[in-house]
């Protein structure tokens, strides 16, 4: 399809949060929704020819804000896009989307329906795959036929992936980060004691909180157990060992809740709060089962078949001492292209969060590969 002329045909600001009507959209697994409003964001501006379009895809808890703009708020892939970056903002017309089902802009379980309700415990089953169909929807009414490359972390990783396959004409490059080809029987059980967590906090109230108690410590304790799987058994060996919280005692009474905690315990209560202070419990629920459903070979035979239409050229990069999202299910990944790919080796101790804390550590490749 010819996509429609630019929306906006003036430069945008950069990194200001924008909203786009895509209307009505049927979901992969049968659900609907009549209305549905995708936020995004720019950078820089769409070259004549329309050559220039980078779509950068969040991970689970991230939003739209890649990178500082006009507010100067900082981004969270700062390292790795802006002017002069290795995603260069200055040459690039770089567009970050809220992924649906999310809750920084996008129609999500605590956006309302038509009749004013939140969508709550209504909100259907998104898939990777709707994530991508909703996000070609946008990238038409930005007039961008096919993006110069699509990358991403984790679950935007697994979007970028999902990009490629789908809409092999539309993707030249695709940079596919600390993210497997399907989410595996372990990463679906760390997803599933997350899911149980909220759905079992008493103010969950099967997803209909919004006028009440929100289910933070569902939530908290969600985010608990994906924050160790984000995190190296060394990292938090190193940076916290056996060290009691000052100046609270582990062994500090008899009574176990009125025991201090360690040094550890009182890090990961500190992520517990960060997150609850930032994200819906819905939308948490929502975007882990969209990733618990990645599977680009689902309906499309062997991995090698679903991967062969694929006409991008591919950097897979692995964090090397990640425990969620193993190197060697990169190596797999990448084995399975149809052109032959090496896959790029972050070396950063911290585990699976590597591709955010050292994203520069991607640059080089990205630059050499696909920005040159
Ligand atoms: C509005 C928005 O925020 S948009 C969304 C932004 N987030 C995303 O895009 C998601 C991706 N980003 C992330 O997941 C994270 O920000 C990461 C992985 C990049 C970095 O994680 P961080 O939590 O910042 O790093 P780190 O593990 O070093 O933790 C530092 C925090 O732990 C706290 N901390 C360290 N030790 C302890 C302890 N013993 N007890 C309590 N807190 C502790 C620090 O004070 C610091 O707190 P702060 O973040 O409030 O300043
Ligand atoms: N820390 C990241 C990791 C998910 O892959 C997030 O919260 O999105």
């Amino acid at each position: 399809m010819t996509p429609a002329p630019p929306r906006h045909p003036a430069p945008l600001r950069d990194g200001v949060l924008r909203y786009a009507g895509i209307g009505s959209f049927d979901l992969e697994t049968g659900g609907h929704l009549p209305q549905v409003t995708l936020a995004y964001e720019t950078w820089g501006s769409l070259n004549a020819d329309h050559s220039n379009a980078v779509l950068v895809a969040h991970a689970l808890t991230g939003s739209t804000h890649v990178a500082r703009g006009s507010s100067g708020e900082d981004g969270w892939w700062d390292a790795l896009v802006g002017p002069g970056k290795a995603v260069d903002t200055d040459r690039f017309f770089v567009v970050a989307i809220n992924m649906l089902g999310g809750c920084y802009g996008s129609t999500g379980p605590s956006s309302t329906d038509p009749q004013g309700l939140p969508w709550g415990s209504r909100f259907p089953f998104v898939t990777v795959r709707d994530s991508v169909r909703a996000e070609a929807r946008l990238a038409d009414l930005l007039g961008i036929a096919s993006w110069h490359t699509v990358l991403g972390g984790s679950l935007g990783g697994a979007r970028a992936l999902e990009w490629a396959v789908t809409e092999p004409d539309r993707v030249r490059h695709c940079a596919v980060i600390a993210c497997t080809a399907a989410s595996t029987a372990e990463q679906i059980a760390f997803g599933q004691a997350q899911l149980a967590a909220i759905r079992l906090d008493p103010d969950f109230n099967g997803g209909d909180y919004y006028n009440g108690a929100t289910p933070a410590a569902g939530l908290g304790l969600a985010r608990r157990i994906a924050h160790i799987t984000y995190r190296s058994e060394a990292e938090l060996e190193y940076r916290f060992g056996r060290s009691p919280q000052e100046p609270e005692n582990p062994l500090g009474s008899a009574v176990p809740a009125a025991r201090g905690r360690y040094a550890v315990e009182s890090y990961l209560d500190h992520q517990a709060r960060k997150l609850t202070a930032r994200f819906d419990a819905n939308s948490y629920l929502v975007l882990t089962e969209a990733l618990m459903s990645h599977d680009v070979t689902r309906g499309r035979g062997t991995l090698q078949q679903a991967l062969a239409g694929t006409t991008a050229e591919f950097l897979i990069a692995a964090v090397d001492s990640d425990r969620l999202y193993f190197p060697q299910q990169s190596h797999d990944l990448a084995a399975a292209l149809p052109r032959e790919t090496a896959v790029h080796m972050i070396s950063a101790p911290i585990g699976h969060d590597g591709f955010l804390t050292d994203a520069e550590k991607i640059g080089a490749p990205l630059r050499e590969r696909f920005f040159a």
